[in-house]
C-alpha cells in the first residue's frame, strides 16, 4: 500500500530524511515516532506528493510519486500538524465546502459529510461555528475533512498534540477505527507510549533516519540487550544474601539492590537463567517474586534516540 524506497530529502548539505524504507500494507497503523525536527513530516509530506524527494522512490498503491503523483493525491489523506478552520463557517458548512473541493455534489455530498461528522462523533457540533470548537474537536473535524473523499490511506501528522487525556483516548479510538475500516494508517507523534497500543506497527525515526522499523513488540526486544531480573525476597533482610549469591555468578553481569527487590542484570547472551531460582532457594532465599522487567517504551525510546531528547 506505501512503499519507500531509499527516500532522500536534503537541504542544501543538510539532510532533512536519508535513506527511509517503509512497507506498510491494507490494515496498517504505523506509528511513526520522532523528536522535534526528526523528518516525519517531510516523509509525510513527500508520501502526499507535496514535496519532491531528492532522490529514492514513494509509492502508494504501485503509483510513484515521481510518475502519478494525481493518481496518489485521490488515494491519500494528509492531515498537517497545524491547519486553520474558517471563522464564518460552521462545522457542517466547513465540511460541505471541501468536499465540493473534492467534486461531492448533490444529495451525496450532505450524506457523506453526515457520515464522517458520524465517524468523528461530531454531529453534536454540526452547527456550531468551526472556531468556537476545542483543540481536539477540531483535530476530529480535521480528520473528517481528511476522510471526504474517502482515502485509502491516511498520513495524520500529530494527531494527539495538544490534546487533554480525555480527547487522546478519543482520538485513539477513532485511530483504532479507521484500522478497522482496512485505511494504511501513517500518524506521527514524538511519544512512543502515547501510539504503542493502537499501532501494530512503529517506526522510529531520529536525526532523519529510521532505527527501528517493526512490530512494536519486537523493537522493545532488539533495544533491549541485557535481561533484567527483578529479585524479591520474602524478608528484607535476605537482600544482602542474593546479592552475595549472585554477584559473583557466571552469568551475572551485575546486581542493583533497591528497597525491597533486587535488579539482576545479566550478561548479553544469557537466556537461560532457570538455574538461578534453584541457587537461590537452596540457599535458603525465600522468594516472593522472580520475573523479568519489561522494558517500558519510553525507556526504548530514550534508548534509541540516546542524545537527542533535549531536542523533544
Ligand atoms: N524548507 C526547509 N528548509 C530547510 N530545512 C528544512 C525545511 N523543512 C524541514 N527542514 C529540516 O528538516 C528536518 C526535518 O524536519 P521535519 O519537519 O520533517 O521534522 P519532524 O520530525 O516533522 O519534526 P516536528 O515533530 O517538529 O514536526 C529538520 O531539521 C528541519 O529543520
Amino acid at each position: 500500500m506505501i512503499k519507500t524506497v531509499d527516500l532522500t530529502k536534503k537541504y542544501g548539505d543538510a539532510f532533512a530524511i536519508r535513506s527511509i524504507d517503509l512497507d506498510l500494507q491494507a490494515g496498517d497503523l504505523f506509528g511513526f515516532i520522532g523528536p522535534n525536527g526528526a523528518g516525519k513530516t517531510t516523509t509525510m509530506r513527500i508520501i502526499a506528493t507535496l514535496l519532491e524527494p531528492s532522490w529514492g522512490e514513494a509509492y502508494v498503491c504501485d503509483y510513484s510519486v515521481h510518475t502519478a503523483p494525481k493518481e496518489i493525491r485521490r488515494l491519500v489523506g494528509y492531515m498537517p500538524d497545524f491547519f486553520g478552520v474558517y471563522d464564518d463557517m460552521t462545522v457542517v458548512e466547513y465540511l460541505e465546502f471541501f468536499a465540493a473541493a473534492y467534486r461531492i455534489n448533490g444529495v451525496d455530498r450532505r450524506k457523506r459529510v453526515d457520515e464522517m461528522l458520524e465517524i468523528v462523533d461530531l454531529d453534536f457540533k454540526r452547527d456550531a461555528f468551526a472556531n468556537t470548537l476545542s483543540r481536539g474537536q477540531t483535530q476530529r473535524l480535521g480528520l473528517a475533512r481528511t476522510l471526504l473523499h474517502d482515502p485509502q490511506v491516511l498520513l495524520l501528522d500529530e494527531p494527539l498534540s495538544g490534546l487533554d487525556p480525555r480527547a487522546r483516548i478519543e482520538m485513539r479510538n477513532l485511530l483504532r477505527r479507521l484500522g478497522e475500516m482496512g485505511k494504511t494508517v501513517i500518524v506521527s507523534s514524538h511519544i512512543l507510549p502515547e501510539l504503542a497500543d493502537v499501532c501494530n506497527k512503529v517506526g522510529i525515526i531520529d536525526r532523519g533516519e529510521l532505527k527501528q522499523n517493526a512490530k512494536v513488540t519486537e523493537v522493545i526486544r532488539m533495544v533491549r540487550q541485557h535481561t533484567v531480573l527483578v529479585i524479591q525476597p520474602g524478608k528484607r533482610e535476605q537482600l544482602e544474601r542474593i546479592s552475595q549469591l549472585l554477584s559473583g555468578h557466571e552469568k551475572v553481569q551485575g546486581c542493583e539492590p533497591g528497597d525491597d527487590a533486587i535488579r539482576v542484570v545479566l550478561k548479553q547472551e544469557v537466556d537461560d537463567y532457570s538455574d538461578l531460582p534453584k541457587l537461590l532457594i537452596e540457599n535458603g532465599v525465600d522468594l516472593k517474586r522472580f520475573n523479568e522487567e519489561e522494558l517500558d517504551l519510553e525507556s526504548a525510546f530514550m534508548a534509541l534516540t540516546k542524545g537527542t531528547s533535549t531536542r523533544m
